[in-house]
């Protein structure tokens, strides 16, 4: 019998070529806005589609939910899939890297990040490829026609870190951020692309931190916990690494609200502490 979360990775694997071949004709706004008040783009449509269709068949698959639409499709009985079927679509237009990110929880949504049993990313870059994480392991993948294989196994993030990208406005920085801040601009190099994932995979790969900070404007951040920050926090713990959301791992953060933000910090663990010590 197949292992569902294995049918989950592969089915996310195989949507992967879709979804970027779908871009060309997609890069303009669908008209209306998702439920944390954002333009949505014709892209972002399709693949929210697409993917409720493939995750949704899967047995062993009982719930899915997307940063795209407002409640949860029931699906039967199992797992609980959340989706953000495109992050960074803001960067279609410029042609800018962009991601898929998928959680899997064994709760009902929304759930708290502690209930995840996987978590993965696609990144859409010049090559594609996905980071899945499951067991405490992160495994890279190329995918290329639709099918998955291993570039790289027990994925971990280098001891000796050389990047780091901060999103909002830096006048909208809390001072105690913006120390911090500071600190940090002497010791890493800056690489900000404003897509998460890509972000997030440069941290991966080369070690470093990724913030999208609580905001003066919006103490709570800007990304989603249940689509967002707790798939791609998992995947930075199982990789060696931390996620933070000012006071602790995002895992432990409450599911409240499916739609909920938090600001969100991830990185080498050291990097992450000195964080933590710094928003005190
Ligand atoms: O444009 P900003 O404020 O830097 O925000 C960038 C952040 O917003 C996002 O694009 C939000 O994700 P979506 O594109 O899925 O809404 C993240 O990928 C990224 O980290
Ligand atoms: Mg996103
Ligand atoms: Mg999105």
């Amino acid at each position: 019998m197949v292992d569902t979360v294995d049918a989950i990775r592969d089915a996310v694997a195989a949507a992967a070529p879709e979804i970027r071949a779908g871009l060309p004709g997609r890069r303009e706004a669908a008209g209306a806005e998702n439920p944390s008040g954002e333009q949505r783009l014709a892209a972002d449509e399709y693949a929210d589609e697409l993917l409720e269709e493939r995750l949704g068949r899967i047995d062993g698959v009982g719930a899915y939910a997307s940063e795209e639409r407002e409640s949860v499709v029931d699906a039967g009985e199992g797992y609980a899939i959340a989706v953000d079927p495109l992050d960074g679509s803001s960067n279609l237009k410029p042609n800018n890297v962009m991601g898929t990110i998928v959680g899997v929880y064994d709760a009902p949504l929304p759930a708290s990040g502690r209930d995840l049993v996987a978590a993965g990313y696609v990144l859409y870059g010049p090559i594609t490829t996905m980071a899945f994480a499951r067991e405490g392991t992160v495994t890279e993948y190329l995918i290329e026609d639709g099918e998955a294989t291993v570039l790289n196994e027990d994925v971990t993030l280098p001891d000796d870190p050389t990047v780091y990208g901060f999103g909002g406005r830096v006048p909208d920085w809390p001072d105690d951020f913006a120390a911090y801040v500071d600190e940090i601009e002497s010791e890493l190099k800056l690489r900000y692309g404003g897509a998460m994932i890509g972000d997030v995979n440069q941290v991966l790969t080369y070690g470093g931190v990724f913030a999208y900070p609580a905001l003066q404007s919006a103490p709570e951040g800007k990304l989603r916990l249940q689509f967002e920050c707790n798939p791609v926090g998992y995947v930075i713990e199982s990789a060696g690494g931390r996620s933070s959301d000012g006071t602790g791992s995002v895992l432990d953060v409450d599911p409240e609200d499916l739609h909920q933000r938090t600001p969100v910090y991830l990185g080498n663990g050291p990097l992450i502490d000195r964080l933590e010590s710094a928003l005190d």
